[in-house]
């Protein structure tokens, strides 16, 4: 696992951007073999997007030849609520780029049969060819996507129940009111996730500090789903300081030592 901890959430923001675009252009991709890109949600990401939003418009990178899948959505919320993972992504990402809509894949939190919606949306991944970077984000208690503690580290797009953490966590965006927040989410699993031919974690703020401790040092446990990056040939874990808050001084200065020069 790479750990890279940059100062704050600005620098974390444009080298996991700078990370995408390189992969993107590295790949050439075009109609026939498109380059396949998994997307979180969450305050996380929004300075990532904000840059990739940038380079596309500079023309530095392009995602006519990308395909998207997201990594979640809420049961139940109509896609036009402004906190459904669909405006979300449209408001910060999707409008502002060149990536054509057929290529976009959110799940859909309003199936009739959200069962087989998942399993649709598992088959369309395959179809795909897998994904070849999926970027997410994590809870403080460590969940990936909406895999909660005790989520099987080999799970996959499944309905999932939110635990209370994970709601009063969420309800930032619901007016405050835990009672406005959906319940029930769908989800890709940690198998899902762990399937991508590479995995970039994106860490900041000191209440993340535990989780990302959990993730670097801890055993590879179902109580920090995310902690299954462990087994991962190619996880990255982008932090910015306040989230290495909690790691050992030799942890912390072994990444900062290995990634020094680092010409990957
Ligand atoms: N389902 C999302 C996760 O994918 C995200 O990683 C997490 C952290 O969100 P934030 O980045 O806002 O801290 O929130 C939600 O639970």
């Amino acid at each position: 696992m790479r750990v890279i901890i940059e100062s704050d959430y600005q620098k974390l923001s444009q080298w996991a951007a700078e990370h995408v675009i390189e992969r993107i252009n590295a790949a050439k991709p075009t109609k026939e073999h498109p380059f396949v890109l998994g997307l979180p949600t969450g305050s996380s990401p929004e300075g990532m997007y904000a840059c990739l939003v940038k380079a596309n418009k500079e023309g530095r990178v392009s995602f006519k030849n990308v395909l998207t899948f997201n990594m979640d959505e809420y049961v139940g919320l109509p896609e036009s609520h402004p906190e459904s993972y669909h405006s979300f992504m449209a408001r910060n990402l999707f409008d502002h780029i060149d990536c054509p809509k057929e290529n976009i894949h959110i799940l859909n939190g309003n199936a009739e049969n959200l069962a087989e919606e998942c399993a649709r949306y598992e088959q369309m991944i395959a179809e795909a060819g897998g994904i070849d970077l999926f970027i997410g984000g994590i809870g403080p208690d460590g969940h990936i996507a909406f895999n909660e503690p005790y989520s099987s580290l080999t799970s996959r797009t499944r309905v999932k129940t939110l635990t209370t953490d994970t709601i009063i966590a969420n309800s930032r965006f619901f007016d405050n009111d835990v009672n406005k927040v959906p319940k029930l989410a769908l989800t890709v699993g940690v198998g899902t996730v762990m399937d991508a031919r590479e995995v970039m974690i994106l860490v900041n703020g000191h209440h993340k500090a535990r989780a990302m401790k959990a993730a670097v040092e801890g055993a590879v446990t179902q109580e920090w789903t995310i902690s299954a990056l462990q087994m991962h040939q190619h996880g990255i874990i982008v932090a910015d300081e306040p989230a290495a808050d909690e790691l050992k001084v030799a942890t912390y200065k072994y990444f900062k030592d290995i990634e020094k020069d680092n010409l990957l």
